[in-house]
C-alpha cells in the first residue's frame, strides 16, 4: 500500500513538472501592429504565420489589423513588440524615440497625390490655391511636402484638408487632389470609373522608402534573439509570397479580408512588386545612405533639426556563425556529432523504408510537376507557331499595362497581319501556309525582347506589347519585322516565294488605357495600312 501511495505521489509529480516545464516552453506571443487593414501590403507577414516559418523559428506572432489612426511610432512601441511604418518614421528617431529600423520591405515608397484627369492638375504647380487632402492629424505628409517644395511651391499656397481615406471624394466637387497610395487608390479609381492623374514624389526628385518594420530598443536589448529570428522568418515570408502571390491573395481572402476581390489583390500584389523589386534588391535590404538622404530631406524643409544623428537607428543582424570563437565552434561541434550520432541509431531500422517513400514521393511530385508545366504550358501555347495564345496575351498584357500605370512608364502595343495570305493558301496549299506562319513567329521571336509580350492571336495576325517603349521605338521595332519578313524567301512545290505584311502601332496613354483600347488603336492603323497598300507601318 505504502509503495503505491509513492508510486502514485512520484507519477502525480512528474507530471506536475512536466506540464510546468510545458508550459514554460511555450513561446510568448510577440504583437506586430500593421498599419492598415488587411491586403497584399502585408503578404510576407501572412505567409510566414502560414507557411509556419515563425513557428519554425520557435515565435508565437500575433497580427492585429490596423486601420485610420494606427500610427507606428516609439509610443505604440512600447506596448507593441513589431510594427510597420513609412519611410519618414525616420523624423520620430531624429526627435528621440526609441525605434530601430529592421528591414526595409518596400524599396520606394507608394505615397502619391492623385487628381482628376478633366481638372488638368498634372504637376505640384499647378495646385498652387487648390483644396489637397494630404494631412494626416494635422500633419502634412513628409513626402508631399518635400515635393511641393522642390518645386518652389509653399504650404500656404495651397489649401490643405485632413485625409479622408476615401477616394470617392473626388467625385464631388469638395477637393481638387488627394492623398494615396499607388498600390491601392488607383485601382478602386478605375473600378468606380474615375479618370485621374497621378503626381508622384518620387518623379520629382523624393525618394523614400515605402513600409518598412520597426521594433523598440528595449525589445531589442531584452529579446535580441527573437527579434532576429522574427526579421528572418518574416523576409523568409516575404520571399515565398512574392513567388506564390497568387496563393497569398487567396489565404488573404480565405482568411483576412474576404471582402477583399482577387483582381484587387492581384492588381495590388503587382503593384507592390513593383516598388519592392524583388528580382533587384535583397528583400528587407537596408541601405543607410538612403536613410540619411531621407534625413537630409527632412532637415531641409525645417521637419527636423540639421544637426540630427542616425546612431542606433538601423539594425545590425547578428555577426555570421564562422565569426565566434574556435571553442564555441568545437563545442557546437561536439554537440552536432553527439546528437547525429544518437540520431542515426535511434533512426538506422526506419531509415531504408523512409528512404525508399522519399524517392517515390520524388518520383510523383517530378511526375506532377512535369504535368503541371505541360498543361500551363498548353494553356498559354499556339501549338502552331510555338508563341503565346490569345490567353497568354490578354493576362500578362493586361499586367504589363498595370504596371506601366504604377510606375508611369511607356508600353506600346504592335499588331501585325499578313498580307494576301489567302492566297499563299490557295496557291500553295494549307500545308505551306502553316510553313509560312512558322517562319513569321520565327522572325517575330527573333526581334523582340524575352520580356515582351507576343502572342498569334488569330489565323495570320500577331500581336507584341513592348513594356517601356513609346510609340517611336514600336515603329522601329516594327519596321525591323517588316523589313526581315519581306525578306524572307519561302520554298513551295512550285517554287520560292516571297511575302509582306502590315502593321499597326499605338502606345499607351491618353484614350489608349486599357487592353481593349489600345486593340482598338492597333486595329485602326492596320486597317489603314492594309488600305493604302499593304507592306507598311502605321502608327496612331
Ligand atoms: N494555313 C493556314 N491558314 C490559315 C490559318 N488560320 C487562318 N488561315 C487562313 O488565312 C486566310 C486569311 O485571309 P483573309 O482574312 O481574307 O486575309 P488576307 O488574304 O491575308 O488578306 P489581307 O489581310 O487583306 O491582306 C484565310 O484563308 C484563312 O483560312 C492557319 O492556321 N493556317
Amino acid at each position: 500500500m505504502k509503495i503505491t501511495i509513492i508510486t502514485f505521489v512520484t507519477l502525480w509529480l512528474s507530471m506536475l513538472a512536466m506540464s510546468t516545464y510545458a508550459k514554460n516552453t511555450q513561446p510568448s506571443v510577440l504583437r506586430l501592429q500593421l498599419s492598415w487593414q488587411h491586403q497584399f501590403q502585408f503578404a510576407g507577414y501572412y505567409a510566414a504565420l502560414d507557411q509556419g516559418f515563425y513557428r519554425e523559428a520557435g515565435l508565437n506572432i500575433e497580427l492585429l489589423e490596423g486601420g485610420p489612426g494606427t500610427l507606428c511610432d516609439g509610443k505604440m512601441l512600447a506596448k507593441i513588440d513589431f510594427c510597420n511604418a513609412s519611410g519618414s518614421v525616420v523624423k520620430q528617431r531624429v526627435e528621440g524615440q526609441p525605434i530601430v529600423v529592421l528591414a526595409s520591405i518596400l524599396q520606394h515608397s507608394p505615397i502619391v497625390l492623385i487628381t482628376k484627369k478633366k481638372d488638368g492638375l498634372f504637376t505640384p504647380r499647378d495646385l498652387v490655391g487648390k483644396r489637397v487632402e494630404m494631412l494626416l492629424s494635422g500633419v502634412p505628409i513628409p513626402e508631399i511636402h518635400a515635393m511641393l517644395s522642390n518645386q518652389g511651391v509653399e504650404l500656404n499656397e495651397i489649401k490643405l484638408y485632413e485625409n479622408t481615406t476615401n477616394v470617392s471624394v473626388l467625385l464631388g466637387d469638395s477637393i481638387d487632389a488627394l492623398y494615396g497610395f499607388s498600390t491601392n487608390e488607383p485601382f478602386q479609381l478605375r473600378e468606380k470609373g474615375i479618370e485621374y492623374k497621378i503626381i508622384s514624389p518620387r518623379h520629382y526628385g523624393v525618394d523614400f522608402y515605402g513600409d518598412v518594420l520597426l521594433t523598440s530598443e528595449r525589445l531589442l536589448q531584452v529579446r535580441p534573439d527573437q527579434v532576429e529570428a522574427f526579421r528572418k522568418a518574416s523576409l523568409r515570408g516575404w520571399r515565398y509570397a512574392m513567388n506564390h502571390q497568387a496563393d497569398i491573395v487567396d489565404l488573404i481572402i480565405a482568411k483576412y479580408a474576404p471582402h477583399h476581390s482577387r483582381r484587387r489583390l492581384m492588381a495590388e500584389a503587382k503593384a507592390i512588386e513593383s516598388l519592392m523589386l524583388p528580382n533587384l534588391i535583397e528583400i528587407g535590404h537596408i541601405n543607410a545612405e538612403r536613410w540619411r538622404h531621407t534625413a537630409d530631406t527632412l532637415a531641409d524643409l525645417a521637419i527636423i533639426k540639421p544637426d540630427y544623428s542616425l546612431d542606433g537607428f538601423i539594425y545590425e543582424p547578428p555577426k555570421p556563425p564562422e565569426e565566434t570563437s574556435n571553442l564555441t565552434m568545437v563545442r557546437v561541434l561536439i554537440i552536432v556529432l553527439s546528437f547525429l550520432t544518437v540520431a542515426m541509431v535511434a533512426l538506422w531500422g526506419g531509415y531504408i523504408r523512409l528512404s525508399q517513400e522519399i524517392i517515390e514521393r520524388r518520383k510523383v511530385q517530378k511526375r506532377l510537376r512535369r504535368d503541371k508545366e505541360l498543361s500551363d504550358k498548353i494553356a498559354y501555347t499556339d501549338d502552331l507557331s510555338g508563341m503565346g495564345n490569345r490567353r497568354l496575351f490578354y493576362e500578362r498584357g493586361n499586367d504589363a499595362i498595370l504596371l506601366a500605370e504604377v510606375d508611369h512608364t511607356t508600353l506600346s502595343m504592335v499588331l501585325m497581319d499578313i498580307d494576301h495570305f489567302k492566297q499563299v493558301n490557295d496557291n500553295y496549299g494549307h500545308l505551306v501556309g502553316d510553313q509560312v506562319i512558322c517562319e513569321v513567329a520565327d522572325i517575330i521571336l527573333r526581334i523582340i525582347r524575352s520580356r515582351d509580350i507576343q502572342a498569334r492571336i488569330g489565323g495570320e495576325e500577331f500581336a507584341i506589347i513592348l513594356p517601356e517603349t513609346d510609340l517611336v521605338g514600336a515603329v522601329e521595332l516594327a519596321e525591323r519585322i517588316r523589313h526581315a519578313v519581306a525578306e524572307l524567301t519561302l520554298e513551295s512545290g512550285e517554287g520560292s516565294f516571297t511575302i509582306t505584311a502590315s502593321f499597326g502601332v499605338s502606345a499607351y496613354g491618353g484614350v489608349n488605357d486599357s487592353i481593349k483600347q489600345l486593340m482598338q488603336s492597333c486595329d485602326e492603323a492596320l486597317y489603314q495600312a492594309k488600305h493604302q497598300g499593304r507592306n507598311q507601318v502605321v502608327s496612331v
